[in-house]
């Protein structure tokens, strides 16, 4: 011990080798082994050779036993702190003075090298207690300012790792400007305290490569090197300021190995190849540093370890080298190796000295550098005054060149960068257009999905009403609704599948239907999500993407490139949220048609209770009130208007069944009607059943009141030619042409003139045949702006029928009120005979209703009357027209008035429709006359025809004197309100 500490301090210094004899493990124990090193006095060990004979008397002279002389030999019982006394305690003064120092442990594998350097948590090794001393140290020093940096490292299969800073990857050796070995990358942390590199080592450690093996169950694959620098210098600020750096070196060397001891294979085999030839690199170092023949040349190259340890070898570094073995006879040979290179390192000579940078060296070294620049700049300028001065034209037109070259290599480089961002940018605005268009495909397939599932739970619902309403006959107490209930009930606890419930076809089909449904639904929904994800990373990469453009695009025109690219891409997008809010409403559209649907069911079983309600109440003379009549009317008319809403034209009757489904149906109004006939819709024909209808039907079936073929004629011609309805059935209200209106308005006009002209003629000779009253009509106009001629009053002539090509309609003729109503038997009369012919007109009765229509008070009453009846009231005109944009037409008791044949049969007429009984010509009155002039028109005016002059009103009893008797056009009264009907042209 007194021998080592004599080396301290600076000069030419041998390595320091001692050597640890490890106790015997228990493994070397249970194999028997034999004890064969054994240490003699402080310094000395004998190694024996276990296979040797004592009795051999022969080999007596080649004895293999060796000894061995070291600086210090510590065997088993050697404690930590001993070891560390010994090796390394002395050098810490040195290092924090500013020298190096390195100890480095070697031996073969499970020798006890890591035991030593690090040891236990109870028995720490040298590194731990170096650094505690190093810290002592200088916690003794008050003048002197001290920085501790510390690194550790890991040579693993010639691989440097930091094991501060595993993330840092495999790092290089490089040598400094002055020879010196430096890792590049490693990482120098400072440390403060023992605690702290305590934990940094252990920490360390941690990373460090360590596998089991035969030999050792914590075998070190790597070589671990500790490395602390210490700076140190004084307190007090100087311009000639010293400064100490001391490196410490702790090495942990891996252990050399024989691959039959070890049993490795494989990876652990590369491992031991690397460990050996890494320690016979350093054995070669420590042979050629020791050649005794004089400077050989050591070759630190050939290993990372070398190179590191270059300094600690053969330069300036106060070395220890602890060599490592086991006791045990079975490692006799790694025993022996390790002694022979320890017993060679003894001779190995470093030249210790301080390291020390003073200020004034440091200036020293700048001044020097500074006057080398000058010396260069001035070697150049007469460089450049020597040059021609053309030499300096090219020069500088080769910098012009060099610089346009520089631009013109940028430009392509800009342009390769735009083609890249491009790419970048179409191949993300493809993606994500894509997963837009998957996006929107999937949302119209759970649309579509989710209209599948309503279709099909409409099915199986309104199957289930039926099974309920069945299942009420049987049980009238209960309600629908909880028969439903409990047959859903009675359906889920019996698990029956569909076959068993002896459902309806479809009702099976949709409730399989509904089962793959939601299959489907619950599938389009994962992907929907998935897609909806992918699209926003998607989205995300793209606005990255946009982000650098700015940072990688130097030219306005690149950039405005990638703005048109985005705007495209921006397009692309709205394009899709167009298709997608297309699809959107052709969803809607579909679900409203459900809707729609649904609501026609419901309207369909509104109407069959309303129409069942009305038979009973019919059959049982019940008479609705007054409120319920208007009501019911009402809601005919929303029925009339609904469908010739939803249907402007009016399909063909072609059979003449079709045309006894008229007749029962001309309770309604026509339009209606048409709409029942065409309709092949049984909820349609709601009412055909209405006995009051069929009464009707028979009487008038049987009275011949219905029209024959040849009363159509006329009209129906007229219609052929003249409207888009060209069947000879058709009954309704044409939809003809306002042309074609001018030309039938004009010819009736005329018409009217004519019978005008016949009946003043007439009037003296004859008196009033009303056996020959032909059937015609007179309409006033009901549109609003209409020609005032319209509201005149027209009387029609068979003959000038014939004549004028006019129009005549024989179901439009109605009774006078002022004359005797038509029995059936008349009525049947009229209607059986044609037309144009000789028409057998009922007797006028002379009733005195005209009485009644004196004044408003009275026509409110027949009003009143006419609405409980269920005939159309003005309400219902009014809404009528007032829909239609019309204008309504006056309601006065000039223009209406109903009655009732003798069974009790609705019949309405016009008060100024009148035919005269003699197809004579119209009258003109003196009045008239002088109005237009002393002319005739040709046509009558309200004032010479109107039902005021048959009646005895007081304004024109004295006018009517003069007057004939006058029969209203009589009509086949149903064809309701003549007054607000669009003229029937
Ligand atoms: N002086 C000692 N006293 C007690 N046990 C020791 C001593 N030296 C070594 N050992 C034990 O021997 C075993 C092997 O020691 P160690 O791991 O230090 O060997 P090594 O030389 O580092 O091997 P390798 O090169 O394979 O890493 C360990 O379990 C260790 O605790």
């Amino acid at each position: 011990m007194t021998e080592i500490k004599s080396k301290i301090g600076g000069g030419e210094q041998n390595l320091t080798v001692v050597l640890r004899i490890r106790p015997m493990n228990e493994d070397e124990v249970l194999l028997r082994a034999t004890q064969i090193s054994h240490k003699v006095g402080e310094n000395m060990v004998v190694l024996m050779d276990p296979l040797e004979d004592p009795d051999d008397i022969l080999r007596a002279n080649r004895s293999r036993e060796k000894t061995f002389v070291f600086d210090q030999t510590f065997d088993g019982n050697a404690t930590q702190e001993k070891v560390y006394d010994a090796t390394t305690k002395f050098l810490i003064e040195n290092v924090v003075t500013g020298y190096n120092a390195t100890v480095f442990a070697y031996g073969a594998t499970g020798a006890g090298k890591t035991y030593t350097m690090l040891g236990t948590d109870n028995e720490p090794g040298i590194m731990a207690r170096a650094l505690n001393d190093l810290f002592l140290q200088m916690e003794k020093s008050d003048d002197m300012a001290y920085k501790v940096t510390m690194s550790y490292l890991e040579i693993y299969n010639e691989m440097i790792r930091d094991l501060l800073n595993p993330g840092s990857g495999i790092l290089d050796l490089r040598e400094d400007s002055k020879g010196g070995v430096q890792v590049a990358g490693l990482v120098e942390l400072k440390a403060r305290s023992t605690e702290e590199v305590m934990r940094l080592l252990m920490q360390g450690n941690k990373e460090r490569t360590q596998e089991p093996t035969a030999a050792n169950k914590t075998s070190s694959r790597s070589h671990a090197v500790l490395q602390v620098i210490v700076r140190q210098q004084n307190k007090a600020r100087n311009i000639m300021q010293e400064v100490r750096t001391g490196k410490l070196f702790l090495v942990d060397l891996a252990g050399s190995e024989r691959a039959a001891n070890t049993h490795n294979r494989g990876k652990r085999m590369v491992e031991g190849a690397h460990i050996n030839r890494s320690l016979l690199a350093l054995g070669n170092c420590i042979n050629a540093l020791t050649d005794k023949n004089g400077k050989g040349y050591v070759n630190y190259r050939d290993s990372k370890l070398t190179r590191l340890l270059k300094d600690a070898l053969g330069g300036n570094c106060k070395t220890v080298m602890i060599a490592h073995i086991s006791p045990a006879s079975i490692h006799f040979e790694e025993s022996r190796n390790t002694l022979i290179y320890a017993d060679r390192a003894k001779h190995i000579k470093t030249k210790v000295r301080r390291n020390v940078t003073d200020v004034a060296y440091h200036i020293a070294q700048y001044t020097n550098i500074i006057q080398e620049l000058r010396e260069e700049i001035l070697r150049l300028r007469h460089k450049l005054q020597d040059q021609p001065s053309q030499r300096r034209v090219e020069t500088s037109a080769n910098i012009q060149q060099v610089h346009s070259e520089v631009l013109e290599a940028r430009r392509s480089a800009d342009t390769e960068e735009l083609h890249k961002l491009k790419e970048q940018l179409l191949i993300s605005f493809k993606d994500q257009m894509e997963l837009r268009k998957s996006l929107m495909e999937l949302n119209n397939a759970s649309m579509e999905i989710s209209l599948e599932t309503n279709r099909n739970q409409m099915t199986v619902s309104d199957f289930e009403v039926e099974r309920a309403r069945a299942g009420k006959m049987e049980n009238p107490d209960r309600s629908i609704e909880s028969l439903m209930k409990e047959n859903e009930k009675a359906l889920e606890m019996s698990g029956a599948g569909t076959d068993e419930l002896n459902e309806p076809e479809d009702v099976k089909v949709a409730r399989e239907e509904l089962k793959v449904l939601n299959e489907e639904k619950y599938r389009t929904e994962k992907v929907r999500s998935t897609v909806r994800k992918e699209l926003e990373m998607a989205k995300e990469k793209t606005r990255k993407l946009e982000e650098q453009i700015p940072h990688r695009i130097s030219t306005d025109e690149q950039r405005e490139v990638l703005r048109l690219l985005c705007k495209v891409h921006e397009l692309e997008i709205k394009k899709t949220e167009v298709q997608s809010m297309c699809l959107l409403r052709n969803f809607q559209i579909k679900k409203k048609d459900m809707v729609i649907s649904r609501f026609k069911q419901h309207q369909s079983l509104c109407d069959k209770i309303i129409h069942t309600q009305k038979v009973l109440l019919e059959d049982k003379n019940i008479y609705p009130t007054q409120e319920l009549e208007e009501l019911y009317d009402l809601y005919k008319l929303e029925l009339k208007l609904q469908r010739e809403d939803t249907d402007g034209f009016v399909s063909e009757l072609n059979t003449k069944g079709d045309i006894d489904q008229q007749s029962v149906l001309t309770e309604e109004t026509e339009p209606l009607a048409r709409m029942r006939l065409r309709s092949n819709n049984p909820e349609d024909k709601i009412f055909e059943k209405s006995p009051r209808s069929l009464r009707m039907k028979d009487q008038r079936s049987l009275s011949g009141v219905w029209r024959n073929d040849s009363n159509l004629s006329i009209e129906d011609d007229n219609l052929s030619n003249n409207s888009p309805r060209k069947s000879p059935g058709f009954l309704g209200p044409s939809r003809v042409s306002t042309e074609d209106r001018t030309i039938i308005a004009t010819n009736t006009r005329n018409i009217a003139a004519l019978a005008a002209k016949k009946r003043s003629k007439a009037q003296g000779s004859e008196g009033y045949n009303f056996d020959k009253v032909l059937p015609g009509e007179l309409k006033p106009s009901t549109r609003k702006g209409s020609d005032k001629s319209n509201e005149d009053y027209n009387y029609l002539t068979p003959s000038r029928l014939d004549k004028h090509n006019s129009i005549f309609v024989a179901d439009q003729l109605a009774y006078s009120p002022l004359i005797k109503l038509p029995s059936d038997d008349n009525l049947s009369t009229v209607t059986k005979q044609t037309a144009y012919t000789e028409p057998s007109l009922p007797p006028l009765r002379k009733t005195g209703d005209g009485e009644r229509y004196r004044d408003g008070r009275q026509w409110e009453q027949e009003k009143g009357k006419r609405s409980r009846r269920g005939e159309n009231s003005y309400a219902q005109q009014f809404a009528k027209h007032s829909r239609r944009g019309r204008s309504v037409p006056k309601m006065t008791d000039d223009v209406y008035k109903t009655g009732r044949t003798g069974n009790n049969d609705r019949v309405f007429y016009k008060r100024n429709a009148f035919l005269r009984p003699d197809d004579t010509e119209f009258p003109t009155t003196p009045s008239e006359k002088s109005k237009n002039g002393g002319k005739k028109k040709g046509y009558r005016n309200n004032t010479a025809f109107s039902d005021s002059s048959v009646v005895s009103t007081p304004q024109n009893k004295k006018r009517n004197k003069k007057l004939p008797p006058t029969i209203p056009a009589y009509r086949k009264g149903d064809i309701t309100v003549t007054g607000f009907s669009l003229p029937r042209y």
